[in-house]
């Protein structure tokens, strides 16, 4: 089996181009002003932000299947190794690890927003419901202090219902038109 090094690609390859495959599919806006490349990348940020996020939020749960999802190289950074993520500790330096992968979801999550609003009417809904639900689960694992180690990080249903109409607002008052 090939293995994987690089965090990035592995999350290219198993989710960025599933999103560039749904453009084409969704379509653009036709009142959209910008060059189509930079819709395809912001659907490239949007698959890396939700990735990295589901890998985050799952860290607990794979390791006890055996599984660490996470990069060598990028926990070596902390001080980390795979056994420390079979044990479950929640230290110092996870919370630290932890704070830089979140910080690092957030970014492809904000870098996704700009295309979510250029995308045609009928879509933008569900994918602006799909990035603001997505995103609450970094919340929801900052809320639990970092430990997604023992603990799932879990959106309420009430909160989840309320990002509906959020979302609505801002697949409306974002259009294409207005924004280059
Ligand atoms: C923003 C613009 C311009 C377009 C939208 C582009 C889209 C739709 C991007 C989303 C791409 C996508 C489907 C990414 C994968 C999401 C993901 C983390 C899936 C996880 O799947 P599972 O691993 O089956 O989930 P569970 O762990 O919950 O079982």
């Amino acid at each position: 089996m090939k293995i994987i090094k690089n965090f990035y690609l592995y999350c290219y390859y198993v989710a960025g181009t599933v999103a560039l495959m749904t453009v084409p599919v969704m379509g653009i806006s036709p009142e959209s002003s910008s060059h189509a490349s930079s819709i395809y990348n912001s659907a490239l940020s949007l698959g890396i932000g939700n990735q990295l996020t589901n890998i985050l939020r799952d860290v607990g749960e794979d390791a006890l299947r055996g599984r660490v999802y996470l990069p060598q190289d990028e926990l070596a950074q902390y001080g980390l190794c795979d056994d420390d993520v079979y044990s479950r500790r929640v230290t110092d330096n996870w919370r630290e690890f932890m704070k830089g992968q979140i910080n690092r979801a957030r970014f492809y999550f904000n870098q996704a927003e700009e295309g979510a609003s250029k995308l045609d009417k009928d879509s933008r809904w569900p994918v602006w419901s799909s990035l603001l639900l997505y995103r609450t689960i970094l919340d929801a694992i900052e809320e639990n202090d970092y430990d997604n180690l023992t603990k799932r990080a879990y959106v309420g249903r009430t909160k989840k219902l309320l990002m509906l109409p959020l979302s609505y607002t801002r697949s409306v008052s974002m259009s294409g038109f207005a924004f280059h």
